[in-house]
């Protein structure tokens, strides 16, 4: 895996609605890091990975990637390439099997064979659902399926919103291992939980609540 550069989030401010959720918002990551973006419902936690993302403009302030903005020009172009969102809502298309929606959401970025597609499949614990149609999966298998791309050749930066929401305790242990093996591999993850990790030193935290 190529190493992610260092992130500089620099005096960041977020509106909605006319409404400040946070300001002058300024942190580091790098390499090796797992980072909790905390807070309570509302606080700006979405908010603050779609900025991240590059999908919503802050209000003010950069972020800045191997010490170029990403919010426009070559900084954007190298700042997506190493970045995998995952949003809160699984962005599964229900008329596509399993694999198919994995074939298409890895044809935007790096395509995978299908023997590949199946591994990934496996290890979210969905070996035999591989050609069902996904709105007859259930919440928690389709978003397994969403998650299935944290092992398919993955980018260096994963930015996760709520990836345990529907996931049982085993998929939550199992989801939290490789965070942290990605992670301990020299990559870089930002995610959103209502879910404690306490209980894992290696992440920092991030409570939006301090900030606002
Ligand atoms: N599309 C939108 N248009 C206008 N306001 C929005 C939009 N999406 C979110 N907001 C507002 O922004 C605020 C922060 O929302 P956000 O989703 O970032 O919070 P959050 O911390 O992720 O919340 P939760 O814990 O409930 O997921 C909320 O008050 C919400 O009403």
């Amino acid at each position: 895996m190529v190493k992610p550069q260092p992130i500089q989030v620099e005096r960041l401010t977020c509106e909605r609605d006319h409404r400040e959720l946070f300001a002058g918002l300024s942190f580091e990551l790098a390499a090796g890091e797992v980072l909790q973006v905390a807070g309570p419902n509302g606080s700006g936690k979405t908010s603050l990975l779609r900025i991240l993302a590059g999908l919503m403009p802050p209000v003010a302030g950069d972020i800045r990637y191997a010490g170029e903005s990403i919010l426009s020009g070559r900084g954007r172009e190298r700042w997506r390439q190493d970045l995998l969102y995952i949003g809160h809502a699984p962005a599964i298309k229900g008329s596509l099997t399993a694999e198919e929606n994995l074939a298409w959401l890895c044809a935007l970025g790096t395509p995978a064979s299908r023997e590949q597609i199946w591994a990934a499949l496996a290890q979210v614990g969905l070996k035999g659902f591989e050609d069902v149609l996904c709105h007859n999966l259930s919440a928690g298998q389709q978003r397994r399926v969403a998650l299935a791309r944290l092992y398919l050749q993955p980018p260096p930066v994963w930015i996760l919103d709520e990836p345990f929401t529907a996931i049982d305790k085993t998929g939550v242990a199992a989801l939290e291992q490789h965070v942290l093996a990605h992670a301990a591999a020299g990559g870089l993850v930002v995610l959103t939980t209502h879910h404690s990790l306490d209980h894992l030193d290696a992440v920092r935290c991030l409570d939006l609540q301090q900030v606002a």
